[in-house]
């Protein structure tokens, strides 16, 4: 075994032979174990070692499939906005996504708007993102609330409970609703019920394990689905397609709000509408991306502001007034301090040149949130959870990065922070909240995001009755 060491590792060559930046020259194995063991920890150290720019070697080239032999699991991470707003400014056939998130196709499908690269990914968002945005976002709002007020009624009083599912239940019906538009009591606990089990499956330690050791046998380049992601994807897919069904054939379609009745009303330039396999590929793509990272942000909120001297009764007092200034603070806090998709990833589709580094074709590179959040000259006392950093402040576009950048930043962030604004602003002013156990919850990865190690454990010690709302909130967009 070898030693970590400073300077350029001979294993971070790259297919042109030209070395990558440096990085521990551990066997990519080891380098995966401490990676697993906790990734947060893992780039802290690397980055105080081998500052803004490292490599890391992750055996992440199965479970990434074949179009990732170039990348050979190598992946340089970005912890300098300017590297970074290089990267999301870049050509689109320089910086491409489509190959990093290939992972994906068993549950998104090969048409899904993750998959995709220029110029198809730019029709696609061009349809999707005009649902999520502007008025039609403000329509959902009075539902999120909803939503939170139903499942708030269902918490037990006086005895400690893991946040997080409550959160994932509330997200997962949010983004059900808003997608469908399923009212009808039964027919949505039957569409919620199979889409959990179905992420459940997916998301577990056991799934997981069989997709890295599978993973080329589990879907090829075009995202065919192996039987066993077959199986899962399968009974899903039957509800969405029946959906798109009844949506095509219905004859009011136009006086309907929710996101499916759009889209299949959408068309693309050339006047052309979405076929049934690609609505269905983007319509799990929204249910699986709005719902997961919204409920595990959400969880990270309440763990940090319950936590904050006055947080809650300040966010109360604002929310009891129409002021959103503070919700959305601790909104912006929260993905500053514990972003749930820590980085993303880019392929370079042609050689680039970064901070004096030569990356040839091939290189995918990682830039990184999390390390971008706790820089202490952007931030300071990084590591403290501060919301009041950012009333009256805008999010600066290169240096706060949740929700990722350029031509690919999350179609959701509005709506996602909408969602946690309404929830912590229903729920914090409906509930009296403590954290069940005094040590704050390090953070903990699962799948793709980084959650609270025990799920944001609270105790509930009183309810109180619905006050009415004397006029719609003002917002800020994010
Ligand atoms: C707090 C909640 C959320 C977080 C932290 C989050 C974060 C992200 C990130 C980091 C990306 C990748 C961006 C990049 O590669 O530069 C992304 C992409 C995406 N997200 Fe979200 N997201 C959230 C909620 C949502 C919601 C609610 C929806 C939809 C209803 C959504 C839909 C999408 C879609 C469609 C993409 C792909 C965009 C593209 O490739 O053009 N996300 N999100």
């Amino acid at each position: 075994m070898r030693t970590a060491t400073s300077g350029p590792p001979r294993s971070g060559g790259t297919p042109a032979g030209a070395p990558l930046p440096p990085g521990p020259r551990l066997w990519a194995t080891l380098q995966t174990v401490r990676w697993l063991r906790s990734s947060t920890s893992y780039m802290d150290r690397c980055r105080a070692r081998y500052g803004d720019m490292f490599t890391l070697n992750l055996v992440a080239k199965a479970a990434a499939g074949p179009a990732a032999d170039r990348g050979r699991g190598r992946w340089v991470f970005l912890a300098d906005p300017a590297h970074v707003r290089q990267v999301f400014t870049a050509d689109p056939a320089t910086v491409r996504t489509g190959d990093t998130n290939r992972f994906l196709a068993p549950l998104v499908g090969a048409s899904s708007i993750l998959l995709t690269d220029e110029p198809q990914h730019a029709k696609q968002r061009r349809l999707l993102l005009p649902p999520l945005h502007g008025e039609r976002l403000m329509g959902y709002g009075e539902l999120m609330s909803d939503v939170a007020e139903a499942e708030l009624a269902r918490w037990p009083i006086g005895e400690p409970f893991a946040l997080w599912p409550r959160m994932q239940a509330i997200t997962l019906e949010v983004v059900v609703r808003a997608v469908f538009g399923i009212g009808e009591p039964r027919r949505l606990a039957y569409v919620t019920g199979l889409l959990r089990t179905m992420l459940d499956r997916m998301t577990s330690p056991r799934w997981l394990a069989a997709q890295a050791l599978l993973a080329t046998a589990a879907h090829d380049r075009t995202g065919a689905l192996s039987g066993a992601a077959r199986r899962l994807v399968g009974p899903v897919d039957r509800v969405v397609l029946a959906e798109i069904a009844r949506r095509r054939a219905a004859p009011d379609l136009d006086r309907h709000g929710d996101l499916l009745s759009l889209l299949v009303q959408a068309e693309y330039e050339d006047g052309t509408a979405m076929g049934d396999g690609e609505l269905r590929d983007e319509l799990m793509t929204l249910l699986i991306a709005g719902h997961e990272s919204t409920a595990t942000a959400l969880a990270w909120a309440f763990e940090l502001l319950l936590r904050h001297p006055d947080g809650p009764a300040r966010l109360a007092d604002e929310a009891d007034a129409d002021r959103d200034e503070y919700a959305d603070a601790v909104v912006k806090e929260t993905l500053r301090l514990r972003p749930v998709l820590p980085f993303v990833l880019r392929s370079l589709g042609r050689p680039m040149e970064i901070g004096g580094h030569p990356l040839p074709a091939g290189t995918w590179l990682a830039p990184c949130a999390y390390l971008i959040h706790r820089r202490e000259d952007l931030y300071p006392e990084p590591l403290r959870f501060l919301p009041e950093r950012f009333v009256g402040r805008p999010a600066g576009g290169s240096t706060w990065l949740p929700f990722g950048g350029g031509v690919r930043r999350c179609l959701g962030a509005s709506f996602a922070q909408l969602e946690m604004r309404r929830v912590l602003q229903t729920v914090i002013t409906r509930a009296e909240l403590v954290p069940a156990e005094t040590e704050p919850e390090p953070p903990r990865s699962r799948f793709i995001t980084v959650a609270p190690s025990r799920g944001a454990r609270v105790v509930m010690k009183s309810r109180r009755a619905r006050t009415p709302r004397s006029a719609p909130r003002t917002w800020m967009p994010g």
